[in-house]
């Protein structure tokens, strides 16, 4: 059973990226969103990219941006993958990938009426399009774009999808060790949950959220030992 892997998003300072590497974290998501309280500029990535290690991803994540925009970034710095997390198309995801040549995962703003079926739709559609789409990323639909740390009903994902999926949304210390035992996704995102105030994170908050991730994958561990003993 792989492990679940984990992106801290929303990364402003360099001290948030250390603390971000030294707690574990698989990737570290930087918000280029003028009107987030995390944004940051390409000039400012480019500063901070420079503190990336090796095999650390970093995460770029847009709201509409134009070609222009994602282009000043990937040159600015290292840039992994791409996260779209406004209204952009499953054409205009795949024309903003082959733009700059880097996969991408596309948010699904779950509403209270969602189903399993719409998930599925979606992610056929994305994958469609483009050869770089990496998956969905499911976060909770709320009348801002994201980091606005509400929880959506987790039972909607379908069985099946939620091994494809990045779960976000509302995720804390408290809740994450069952979101990893009940939804299994292929990984988490946080941003809010782990912040002393907006745009500036808790190195405290950090680790402890990866603990209780990785006490999520204890107990899937542990599940499935108990299975394949009394199977
Ligand atoms: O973090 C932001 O400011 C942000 C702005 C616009 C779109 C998405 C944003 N963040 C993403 O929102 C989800 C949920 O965050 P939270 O943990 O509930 O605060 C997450 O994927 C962030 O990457």
């Amino acid at each position: 059973m792989p492990r679940t892997r984990i992106k801290i998003c929303g990364i402003t300072r360099e001290q948030d990226l250390h603390a971000a590497i030294d707690a574990g974290a698989d990737a570290l998501g930087f918000v280029f969103y003028p009107k987030s309280p995390r944004y940051v500029t390409a000039a400012r990535y480019a500063e901070l990219a420079r503190e990336l290690p090796p095999y650390v991803n970093a995460v770029a994540l847009f709201v509409n941006a134009t070609v222009d925009e994602v282009s000043d970034v990937v040159a600015a710095g290292p840039v992994s993958l791409l996260q779209f997390h406004g209204d952009e198309t499953p054409e205009e995801c795949a024309a903003l990938a082959a733009a700059v040549q880097r996969p991408f995962t596309r948010a699904y703003r779950v509403k209270p009426d969602t189903t399993g079926a719409d998930l599925l739709e979606s992610e056929a559609q994305y994958r469609a399009a483009s050869p770089w789409f990496s998956g969905l990323l499911l976060d909770t639909y709320v009348d801002a774009y994201g980091g606005a740390g509400k929880v959506f009903d987790w039972s909607l994902i379908p069985k099946e999808l939620a091994p494809r999926v990045v779960l976000s949304g509302g995720l804390s210390v408290h809740n994450v060790t069952g979101a990893v035992a009940q939804v299994r996704p292929f990984a988490v995102d946080i941003s809010s949950g782990v912040e002393a105030s907006k745009g500036i994170k808790d190195a405290r908050k950090i680790a402890a959220f990866i603990d209780a991730a990785r006490a999520g994958d204890a107990t899937l561990l542990s599940q499935e030992h108990h299975e394949s003993q009394s199977s």
